[in-house]
């Protein structure tokens, strides 16, 4: 990373892996296992961005002090391997997600996402806007993704109402991790969007679509261990070769079809990136329940008839 021109220069493209954190048996934070999981990323998957700390990396488990050790791990072991490390702050609270991006600043990371905080749900873009204008003012020169995940925080605020006007609230504002379904709400994102910001599409299954609308890339928990295949997607679509490009997205949907009518959660997630892997992550936190190794087995073995070897 050192001798790259700074992220806010940089604009984030093609893959990002949205990391799971590794735990020991015992269930805490297991750092030991964040360099090969660099590794196993860039050398096996080609894939050289990473989202930390966010859904996959179940963060509201996580306690502040957790996730700062975890950021800091992820940034040291990242330097001069991945190109980019984005640190998701977002919280329940102003003060937390304040907390964790001026952390991220001294850590070196190369930007920030923030999701909508869900106890107290903001109802309209407006006071959502506020929120993610005073945790950017914590970090102001870093980069600043708003993460849009309404299935997951319940916050039907459209994305891109957030984004109309944002680049003069925040000024460090650099796109959108875009994880819904609304493709209408995403197009308009991506017809907005300023030139060096990105709109990085996050539901693995349809990315095609997203490619097809102009998204600049994509965050997700399948590039850990699809990575590789997914960037012969980007390459097929960037060629204009799109029946390649559907080939590898139908393959994704038979897998991601088959995992999610045996119960596809973060759990299985997890325990499909360790057979996959061979990674040592351990198991989730609670509430999310470890995968029974059966569940996980027929998933992985239906992966490996699906996919080629790397
Ligand atoms: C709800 C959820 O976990 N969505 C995933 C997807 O990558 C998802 O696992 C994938 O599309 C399979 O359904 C990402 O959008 C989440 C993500 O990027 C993150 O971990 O922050």
């Amino acid at each position: 990373m050192s001798l790259m021109a700074p992220a806010a220069e940089r604009k984030l493209t093609g893959l990002v892996a949205a990391t799971f954190t590794p735990l020991t048996t015992q269930g805490e934070i297991n750092l030991k296992e964040i360099g090969r999981y660099i590794d196993y990323l860039t050398e096996k998957q080609g894939v050289n961005n990473i989202f930390v700390n966010g859904t996959t990396g179940e963060s509201m488990s996580l306690s502040v002090a957790e996730r700062k050790i975890l950021a800091e791990e992820w940034c040291q072991k990242a330097k001069g391997k991945m190109d980019q490390v984005i640190v998701h702050v977002g919280c329940m609270n102003l003060k937390d997600s304040q907390e964790l991006a001026g952390h991220a600043a001294q850590i070196g990371a190369d930007g920030i996402a923030v999701i909508a905080p869900s106890f107290f749900k903001p109802s309209t873009a407006e006071p959502l806007k506020m929120f993610l204008h005073e945790v950017a003012l914590a970090a102001p020169t870093l980069p600043f993704y708003y993460y849009h995940i309404p299935a997951v925080t319940g916050v039907n605020v459209l994305a891109s109402d957030v984004l109309e006007g944002i680049e003069e609230l925040i000024p460090s504002f650099s796109g959108v991790k875009f994880s819904g379904v609304d493709l209408m709400d995403l197009g308009q994102c991506v017809s907005y969007s300023q030139p060096r910001w990105s709109v990085l599409y996050g539901v693995d299954e349809q990315l095609l679509a997203a490619l097809a609308l102009g998204a600049h890339g994509a965050v997700g928990s399948t590039y850990n261990y699809m990575g590789c295949h997914v960037n012969e997607l980007i390459s097929a679509f960037d060629k204009g070769d799109i029946v390649q490009a559907r080939r590898i997205q139908f393959k994704m949907q038979e897998l991601l079809s088959y995992a999610q009518k045996r119960g596809f959660d973060v759990g299985v997630n997890k325990q499909l990136m360790i057979e996959l892997s061979g990674l040592n992550l351990g198991p989730p936190r609670l509430p999310v329940m470890p995968c029974p190794h059966e569940q996980c087995l027929c998933i992985a073995q239906k992966y490996h008839s699906i996919f080629p070897e790397c």
